[in-house]
C-alpha cells in the first residue's frame, strides 16, 4: 500500500469498493432527487386526445383560409366544449365550436383561434351566435396532439435517470405512484476522542463538544444516506474495535472521525488492518491528509480526520461520492467554476489545497473567488460562510490576486447567490 496517494487515486479506490444497493420500492413523492432503478413506461397517451391549448374556438382552418381585415370570414357557433367535457357531435362547414384550454378538439376540426382575436357578430359568443374571424389560422394552431409528452407503453424514464419535483407530476400523469429505487444507504458515524463530550453539555478541563458527528450527520443526509451517530469512543484501540465490528454488522457504510493520524492515542488504522483490509491511509490533499479506509466484514469503513474542517473536506470529496455510488447516481462531482482570485495565495505546503471561500460576481459579471483569511482546519464557522471550495493544485507555485482558479461549488442556498 503506497503511503501517500492523490485524490483521485483515494476516490476510485473507495468508489470501486462499493456498488448500488438493493432497490426499494417507495410512494412517488418519496423518490424526488432519487434515481429510479428501471424504465418506467407510461399506461395512456400524454395526454390522451388532442386538446385546446386555448380558450377561443374550434374550426376548419380551411373555412377562414381567405379571411382578412377587409373580408372577415363568419361562422355559426353550434356547441361549446369545457375541460372534461367531449364533443362527439358533427361540425359542418362553416360552423365552430366555442371551446376551453384543455378541452378535447372535436375530432374533424383543425384548428382553434384564441376568443381575442374573435368578433362576436350576433349573439355573445356562445351557441347560436355567429362570430366573425379577420385572420387565417395555420392548420394544427393552438392544438396540443394526443401523445406529445408520451406514448403509452414507451419509456418516459431511463433506467438511472435521476427525477425532479416536475418529473413527479410528469410520472404522476403517466400513472405511476410508486417507483423502484435505491435503498439509501444506513451510515454508521462514530466520532473518536477521549476529549469530546456531546453538545448538551458544557465541557471543562480539556474536553470539547462533539461536533464532527452532527455536520457528518448532516452531509449523510445531503447525500441521501440514513445517518445514525453513535455513541462517542475513548481513545482505546478495543473499544474502537469493538464500535467499528458493531457497526459493519448494522450498516451500510461506516465513518469514523479522528484518531487518523500518527499520535500515540490514534487507532483507526491498526483498528482497520486488525479487523479487516486496510487500504488507504494518506491522501495528498489539505485540509485532511489523513484519511484511511478500509474493507471489514464486506462493508466500507472510512476513518476521517479530527479536525473539522479535514473531516468536512474529505467527507466531500470521497465519501459523498460513494454515498451517492451506493445510491445509483451515475455522477459524482460537485459543479465547478473557475473564478478569479480576490488576493494572493502563497503555497508552502506542496498538497492540493481546498481554500474554503466564497465566490461572487464583481460589476463586469466576472466570478471572484475570495478565500477566508482563517484557513485553520479547526474551524466549522469558516465553512458555514463559505459557498466554495478554491482548488490550489500540488506543487508550491503560489498564486497573484486575479489568476484563475478553480473552484467546487458547495451545497449553496440561494442566499449565497452566484
Ligand atoms: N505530528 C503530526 N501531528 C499531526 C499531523 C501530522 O502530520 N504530524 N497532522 C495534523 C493534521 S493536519 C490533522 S488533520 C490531524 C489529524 O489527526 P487525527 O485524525 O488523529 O485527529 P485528532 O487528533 O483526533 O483530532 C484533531 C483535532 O480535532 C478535534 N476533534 C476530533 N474529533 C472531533 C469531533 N468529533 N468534534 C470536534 N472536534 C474534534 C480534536 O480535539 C483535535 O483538536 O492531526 C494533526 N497532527
Ligand atoms: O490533514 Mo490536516 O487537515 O491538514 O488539518
Amino acid at each position: 500500500m503506497p503511503e501517500m496517494i492523490s485524490l483521485e487515486e483515494a476516490r476510485s479506490l473507495v468508489l470501486s469498493h462499493v456498488e448500488p444497493l438493493p432497490t426499494e420500492t417507495v410512494p412517488l413523492l418519496d423518490v424526488v432527487g432519487r434515481v429510479s432503478a428501471y424504465a418506467l413506461t407510461s399506461d395512456i397517451d400524454i395526454s390522451p386526445f388532442a386538446h385546446s391549448a386555448m380558450d377561443g374556438y374550434a374550426l376548419y382552418a380551411a373555412d377562414i383560409e381567405q379571411a382578412n381585415e377587409q373580408n372577415p370570414v363568419q361562422l355559426k357557433v353550434i356547441a361549446e366544449v369545457a375541460a372534461g367535457d367531449w364533443y362527439d357531435g358533427s361540425v359542418e362547414h362553416g360552423e365552430c365550436v366555442r371551446i376551453m384550454t384543455g378541452a378535447p378538439i372535436p375530432e374533424v376540426l383543425d384548428a382553434v383561434v384564441k376568443y381575442e382575436i374573435v368578433e362576436p357578430v350576433e349573439g355573445d359568443g356562445k351557441p347560436g351566435s355567429t362570430v366573425s374571424f379577420s385572420a387565417p389560422a395555420k392548420v394544427g394552431s393552438n392544438i396540443r396532439e394526443a401523445g406529445e409528452e408520451a406514448k403509452a407503453g414507451e419509456a418516459i424514464v431511463e433506467a438511472g435517470e435521476v427525477i425532479s419535483c416536475a418529473g413527479i407530476g410528469f410520472l404522476a400523469g403517466c400513472g405511476i405512484v410508486e417507483v423502484a429505487t435505491y435503498e439509501r444507504p444506513r451510515v454508521a458515524i462514530i466520532s473518536i476522542g477521549s476529549e469530546l463530550v456531546d453538545p448538551t453539555e458544557v465541557p471543562t478541563g480539556g474536553k470539547i463538544r462533539n461536533s464532527n458527528s452532527f455536520a457528518l450527520a448532516a452531509s449523510v443526509q445531503a447525500a441521501g444516506g440514513i445517518p445514525d451517530i453513535l455513541p462517542i469512543v475513548e481513545d482505546s484501540e478495543d473499544a474502537l474495535a469493538d464500535a467499528v465490528k458493531s457497526a459493519c454488522a448494522t450498516h451500510d457504510f461506516v465513518i469514523t472521525s479522528g484518531g487518523a493520524s500518527n499520535g500515540d492515542f490514534d487507532f483507526i488504522k491498526p483498528v482497520v488492518e486488525r479487523l479487516g483490509e486496510l487500504l488507504m491511509t494518506t491522501v495528498n490533499m489539505r485540509p485532511g491528509k489523513a484519511q484511511t479506509f478500509g474493507i471489514v466484514d464486506g462493508k466500507p469503513v472510512f476513518g476521517l480526520p479530527g479536525n473539522p474542517a479535514a473531516a468536512y473536506v474529505g467527507f466531500e470529496m470521497i465519501i459523498r461520492p460513494a454515498l451517492r455510488k451506493m445510491q445509483g447516481y451515475r455522477y459524482f462531482e460537485r459543479p465547478r467554476i473557475k473564478a478569479r482570485l480576490s488576493r494572493d495565495v502563497k503555497k508552502n505546503d506542496p498538497r492540493r489545497i481546498f481554500l474554503r471561500s466564497t465566490l461572487y460576481k464583481n460589476d463586469e459579471g466576472e466570478y471572484i473567488v475570495a478565500p477566508a483569511r482563517n484557513q485553520s482546519s479547526g474551524l466549522f464557522g469558516v465553512i458555514q460562510r463559505s459557498n466554495c471550495m478554491a482548488i490550489m493544485p500540488e506543487g508550491l507555485e503560489s498564486r497573484t490576486a486575479g489568476s484563475v482558479v478553480e473552484c467546487v461549488l458547495l451545497d449553496v442556498a440561494e442566499e449565497l447567490s452566484l
